[in-house]
């Protein structure tokens, strides 16, 4: 096991490029390599089709797969080996996720801008959707729900599901159910990059989609990526990558629970990155004590000993200043633990998803409070949203203008084309108005 770095930073000691180098993700310092790594993945996949899907699989899963497809059958199969308690657990996770994507269904808004111009925004649900369920380390059937409840919300007409293998080749027994429960219509045993690729290009079997949606590793995430400006038409739902939390906790926290909370996303994988900052010097102890202490206990102790060496330990002046901290780091999970926390809404800028109180764990939003748990990673909190129902559709303008609608706003426009130079737009206004036109 990996020997957990506990250094405490005096944040006043830093200068403004020590503070940058305390704040950077682990996993962008090998972006170039990572990037050329993907790329040759994503150019096999575009030249083999389903059988680089087959080649690639067997490379990084290290298993022979002989279909990529789930079927009816295997569903039913994996539905019965399931018990009847873990059954009523993703029931129960589904429906507090439905209740609080479905509260977010958008209306038409309709406005008469000036007297005959009537402008409309509608929402239409895309067409086909992409869900990449993330399993290489741990397999993931909360992130079925996350993205399956949505897109059924959504009413998008075609679900696909990818999900890498484990070491046998399966899908894990609770994926295939949760994707059965949100209506997923199809799904394959395939993660990674190649699986990215396949969604984004098409192949044979796995057709092409229009977005695609959910985290994923370092691979799955530069695949997103690289597509998305590589292929027009084609979009992702945002950077979601190695889980990220960021823990502002006053003297009075417990430092068991915010030793958990910590402990909680450094599980996840080596790449994660969790961050204490306190203004108690005391408090930040005491939690690098439990940390210790905990982590023995964990049946991942050596992935989240390893994300420990790259852990911070932030020690401040002020909640003010752990507030300014959190701001410039943008976290993807921000968790508050002092006494007041709910003074500090509107301060707290550029997270994800924020947890209030000693009894709000992140836990609770990754599985089942009913929030979403696909977030924004690497500082995108600053300028990309937390997953929700409006991902999964696009909003379009409808408008209607009366003749004398048209007349009402002709001088405004007449006088703009002419500002612009752009004639032919001023006539196809002016040409309306001096044309007696019944119909
Ligand atoms: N930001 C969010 O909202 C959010 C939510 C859930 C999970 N996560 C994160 O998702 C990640 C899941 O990662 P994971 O690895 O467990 O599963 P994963 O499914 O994302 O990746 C596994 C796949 O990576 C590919 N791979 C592995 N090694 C490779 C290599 N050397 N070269 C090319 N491809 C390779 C393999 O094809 C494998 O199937 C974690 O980092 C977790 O923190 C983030
Ligand atoms: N914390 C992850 C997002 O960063 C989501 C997750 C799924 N399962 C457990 N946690
Ligand atoms: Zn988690």
């Amino acid at each position: 096991m990996m020997t957990p770095s506990y250094d405490t930073l005096q944040w006043q000691a830093l200068d403004e490029n020590a503070r940058k180098d305390v704040l950077q993700r682990p996993v962008l310092a090998s972006s170039e390599i990572l990037s050329a790594q993907v790329a040759s993945i994503v150019e096999k996949v575009q030249e083999e089709g389903d059988q680089a899907l087959f080649a690639l699989t067997e490379k990084f899963d290290g298993v022979a797969l002989k279909q990529l497809a789930i079927t009816e059958q295997q569903v039913e199969q994996a539905k019965a080996r399931l018990s009847a308690k873990r059954l009523q657990s993703l029931q129960q996770a589904y429906d507090q996720i439905f209740a609080f994507h479905n509260a977010q269904q958008f209306s038409d808004i309709t406005v008469e801008t000036s007297p005959g111009v009537v402008c409309t925004l509608k929402s239409e649900a895309i067409e086909s959707v992409g869900l990449y369920i993330p399993a290489g380390s741990a397999p993931l059937p909360s992130t079925v729900l996350m993205l399956g409840v949505p897109a059924k919300i959504a009413q998008c007409d075609r679900v696909v599901l990818v999900c890498p293998p484990d070491k046998n080749g399966n899908i894990a027994d609770e994926i295939i159910v949760a994707a059965n429960l949100c209506n997923v219509n199809e799904i394959y045993t395939v993660g990674g990059a190649q699986a990215i690729a396949a969604l984004a290009l098409g192949t044979n079997t796995i057709k092409a989609v229009n977005k695609v949606f959910g985290p994923g590793n370092k691979y799955v995430t530069e695949a997103k990526k690289q597509l998305s400006q590589q292929i027009p038409g084609f979009a992702i739902d945002m950077p979601a990558g190695p889980s990220e939390v960021l823990v502002i906790a006053d003297d009075k926290a417990n430092p068991e629970f915010v030793a958990a909370d910590l402990l909680s996303q450094a599980e996840h994988g080596p790449d994660s990155q969790v961050i204490l900052v306190s203004e108690s010097q005391r408090l930040i102890e005491q939690t690098q004590a439990a940390i210790s202490k905990q982590l023995t206990r964990l049946s991942r102790k050596d992935i989240a000993a390893q994300a420990l060496t790259h852990a911070r330990y932030i020690k401040t002046q002020s909640l003010q200043e752990s507030v300014e901290v959190s701001n410039s780091y943008g976290p993807e999970h921000l968790i508050v633990q002092t006494e007041s926390p709910q003074q500090l809404i509107g301060q707290l800028r550029n997270a994800g998803s924020i947890f209030l109180g000693a009894y709000s764990p992140e836990s609770a939003g990754d599985y089942a409070s009913g929030t979403n748990h696909v977030l924004p990673t690497y500082g995108y909190s600053k300028v990309y949203s937390s997953l929700s129902l409006a991902d999964f559709s696009r909003r379009y303008t409808v408008q209607t203008l009366s003749k004398q609608g048209l007349a009402n706003i002709a001088p405004c426009i007449l006088e703009l084309t002419d500002a612009e130079g752009l004639d032919a737009h001023g006539n196809a206004v002016s040409i309306r108005l001096e044309t007696n036109n019944e119909q």
